[in-house]
């Protein structure tokens, strides 16, 4: 299983580095829409506005800062992960999507939020996860970097969110093995429109 998952990892890590600069552009400005459309619908009737875990894009993965952008504009609260490498966990913190001051490098390169004065935001606050992957399946189940970071943190925190994976269309799979531990998300926002994985909900 993780011999299968490491050889599948590294098959969908060079399908994503093959995409063109250019391509990525066109497929970011329709994910921005669908994405954005979709963050709206699932807010639907809600009293209040929700609070949003989303990641800043890292190594040709999809960018969602259009659309956090947005739902910002509309008072929605944006948090993103911050990396804790040794212990490898992740904890939530506020930063605004289009202040690029408000992040810095963290332990693998990737942006997060700076260690603000702000409190790190309980995992119970927020309504919506972003969920970043390599690849997905139809079904909902993720291929992450192997670090088990999302999982695990599904796992730990009393959460009642949505979990949105979003890739390119060309990563989506039939199907992909999946562990005890594996955390399926509901659905998956591509380049394309939205994959909804669960039967009914
Ligand atoms: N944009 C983005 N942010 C994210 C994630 C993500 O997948 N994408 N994460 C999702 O969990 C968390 C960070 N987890 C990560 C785990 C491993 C690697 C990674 O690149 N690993 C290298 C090995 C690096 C090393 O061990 O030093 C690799 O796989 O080649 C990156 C992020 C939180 N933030
Ligand atoms: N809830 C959990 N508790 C403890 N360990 C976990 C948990 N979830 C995953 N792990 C461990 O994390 C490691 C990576 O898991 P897996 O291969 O499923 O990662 P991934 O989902 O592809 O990666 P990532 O979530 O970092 O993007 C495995 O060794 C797994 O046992």
């Amino acid at each position: 299983m993780a011999q299968d998952k490491r050889a599948l990892r590294q098959h969908y890590l060079r399908l994503r580095e093959a995409v063109t600069t250019d391509q990525r552009k066109a497929w970011n400005r329709a994910l921005a829409r669908h994405l954005t459309d979709f963050l709206t619908e699932l807010a639907g009737r809600a009293a209040a506005p929700p609070t949003v875990a989303g990641y800043v894009a890292h190594r040709g993965e999809p960018d969602v800062a259009e659309a956090l952008s947005a739902v910002a504009q509309k008072g929605w609260t944006v948090v993103y992960p911050k990396t804790n490498k040794a212990e490898r966990t992740l904890t939530f913190f506020k930063a605004n999507p289009s202040d690029t001051k408000a992040f810095e490098p963290g332990p693998f390169g990737i942006l997060e939020p700076v260690a603000a004065e702000d409190a790190a935001v309980p995992g119970e606050e927020i309504d919506i996860v972003i969920v970043p992957g390599v690849a997905f399946s139809r079904d909902g189940v993720r291929l992450g970097y192997g670090g088990g970071y999302f999982d695990r943190w599904f796992a730990d925190v009393n959460t009642h969110a949505v979990r949105v994976g979003v890739a390119w269309n060309l990563l989506l799979a039939d199907d992909l093995p999946s562990a005890a531990h594996d955390v399926r998300v509901h659905d998956v926002v591509t380049e394309a429109g939205v994959v909804r994985c669960r039967p009914s909900r």
